[in-house]
């Protein structure tokens, strides 16, 4: 393929994750290229990661993150370590400073091939998340859907990672909520100017929780670290846990420790799948030869 960039299809605990090596070139993947790339079941992701030359100094990449509708994405924790994972694989090196929209973000590979990322700090205020509405206090706002007098959920808290996120409460089982049929509607609620990812959440120790997420522009995933951040935050915002959590996906086990400093330090591992190129503007792509299935 003439111009094909590289990328490596991966996955955190289940996060599809294509990992694009635009270094050296001046275009950016294109949201018709996302949407061609997520309609082949080949190469179905959650996010693109796009790695591109650094343009601030003092970081080694700039990193443009992509959801599977074409829209563009803040944060994303599951994906930053697939790239770290795929950057100390070529490079050999362990420790990266990255430049996303949503500013510098520290990574590093331990030992034992998990991976951390400093998420940054998160904030709470109503208009940096965004709401529509004021609120004083985000760790639980007004917002219900089902019945008025019986709501199947409600009173989330709200966090900002970078990217807006909704956790909601629950007591029973998070397989037991139509997730699938109550995100589309919490997404794209008028409180959420910017659309939300959206968290349902049991905690079940002071240290643990199981959540299930429905991402803006992916639907529902197998895990996502930036709504593991955003539910460990809130659970400690809301004394429902610590600050030191491991959280249960469906796709596995992240965990999440809100520094003293307020950086939230998200740690798990990546996994590669397949390599090949794509074309940044179409998506068409072919797998490499060498590559194993
Ligand atoms: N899967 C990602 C989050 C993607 C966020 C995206 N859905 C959005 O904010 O639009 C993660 O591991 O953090």
């Amino acid at each position: 393929m003439a111009g094909a960039a590289p990328f490596a299809k991966m996955n955190g605990i289940g996060n599809e994750i294509i990992v694009a090596d635009m270094r050296g070139r001046a275009e950016r993947v294109s949201a018709a290229a996302a949407l061609a790339l997520n309609a082949d079941p080949a190469t179905r992701f959650d996010q693109i990661m796009a790695i591109h030359d650094a343009r601030t100094p003092g970081t080694a990449y700039f990193v443009d993150i992509l959801n599977s509708d074409g829209s563009s994405a803040q944060a994303c924790g599951n994906g930053m370590r697939c790239v770290v994972q795929a950057l100390a694989a070529e490079t050999g090196e362990t420790v990266f400073t990255f430049e996303t929209v949503a500013g510098i973000l520290n990574a590093k590979q331990h030992q034992d091939g998990s991976i951390s990322v400093d998420m940054g700090m998160p904030r709470f205020g109503w208009q940096e998340i965004p709401l529509a509405e004021e609120f004083r206090d985000t760790r639980m706002i007004e917002l219900q859907i089902g019945p008025i007098d019986a709501p199947v959920l409600h009173s989330p808290s709200v966090v900002s990672m970078g990217n807006p996120h909704a956790i909601f409460w629950v007591d029973r089982d998070v397989w037991s909520y139509e997730l699938e049929r109550f995100g589309p509607m919490l997404e794209n609620h008028p409180m959420f100017p910017e659309r939300a990812n959206i968290t349902i959440a049991q905690v079940t120790s002071p240290d643990s929780m199981i959540i299930r997420t429905w991402e803006r522009g992916a639907g529902l995933t197998r895990a996502c670290g930036s709504a593991a951040c955003a539910a460990a935050v809130a659970g400690a915002r809301t004394k429902r846990t610590g600050r030191s959590v491991e959280l249960t996906a469906p796709g596995g086990k992240l965990t999440v420790e809100w520094r003293d400093d307020d950086h939230v330090i998200l740690t798990g591992p990546a996994e590669w799948e397949f390599s090949g190129s794509f074309d940044p503007a179409t998506g068409t792509w072919a797998r490499d030869t060498e590559s194993a299935a």
